[in-house]
């Protein structure tokens, strides 16, 4: 992949909301001439919150009806259960969308009668298979839009530094009972699938994340000692195709090259 990805630095989360919200508005246009849907999907922590801007939630611009809400990651709880990414997104975001109004079409990952995360993860990745009609194992699903969060150790979706999960191929979503950020049993996007996406974003705020962003952004993959983190290869896998939206705090010491706009 070409190119590197895009670094937004805001001075306050309300400025974030409104730039990350421009940013979705194009990539809805994008997928609308693309194919008439807008195939997303989200991860958990705290980008629903920062996501349900009231510029997201009131413009009559987002065709809720044309959205495709998929989940980037969940934990194997109940959808009822408070550690649900499911949960997290109902409560910040969807039952926030104006019930007169047309409403997303969402494909929870939902452990119904499943107790093994293996057939949990198996049965997501046949969800996908039908809805992105992709017929055989070669092709990947092409999401228009992921939105991800960042984890202080440097971990996406539920893609953990240095775990095994990072070297799979094949498999589009993937089971994982060891997760070092509980709880441990997960279901997750593979790392191929998140770089195949048309667009990535992560959305990171805070002081907490410093640290990991100057791990990201401004060691050389190379020169590290260890494994490289999970969104520094997500960083390498899509290059350009990836934007990073922080709050100053988040990006103190970073010395990679900030954008200021879109
Ligand atoms: O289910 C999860 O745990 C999340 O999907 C996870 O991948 C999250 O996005 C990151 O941990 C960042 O979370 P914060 O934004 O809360 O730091």
């Amino acid at each position: 992949m070409t190119g590197q990805p895009s670094l937004y630095a805001f001075p306050d989360n309300s400025t974030l909301q409104k730039t990350l919200y421009d940013y979705i508005l194009r990539a809805q246009s994008a997928a609308l001439m693309r194919h008439q849907v807008f195939k997303i999907a989200v991860s958990g922590g705290s980008l629903p919150k920062l996501l349900a801007s009231p510029d997201l939630l009131a413009s009559s611009d987002i065709h809720w009806d044309k959205w495709e809400i998929f989940f980037a990651d969940e934990r194997a709880v109940p959808l009822t259960h408070p550690d649900s990414n499911y949960a997290l997104l109902e409560q910040e975001l969807l039952s926030k969308i104006p019930k007169t109004g047309p409403q997303p079409t969402v494909h929870p990952i939902d452990p119904g009668k499943l107790s093994d995360t293996q057939d949990l993860a198996n049965a997501y990745e046949e969800s996908l298979i039908r809805s992105f009609a992709a017929k055989d194992s070669v092709k990947l699903p092409v999401f228009d839009l992921l939105l991800l969060g960042c984890g202080p150790d440097g971990h996406t979706c539920s893609l953990f530094p240095g775990h095994v999960l990072l070297r799979e191929k094949t498999a589009w979503v993937a089971a994982i009972e060891d997760s070092p950020k509980p709880p441990p049993e997960r279901i997750t996007l593979t790392l191929p699938v998140v770089t195949h996406a048309h667009k990535i974003a992560f959305v990171a705020a805070g002081a907490g994340k410093k640290e990991v962003l100057r791990k990201i952004f401004d060691t050389h993959p190379e020169a590290e000692a260890g494994e490289v983190l999970p969104c520094a290869l997500v960083n390498l896998g899509a290059g350009d195709k990836v934007s990073w939206f922080c709050d100053q705090a988040a990006v103190e010491g970073v010395s990679f090259p900030r954008k200021s706009s879109l």
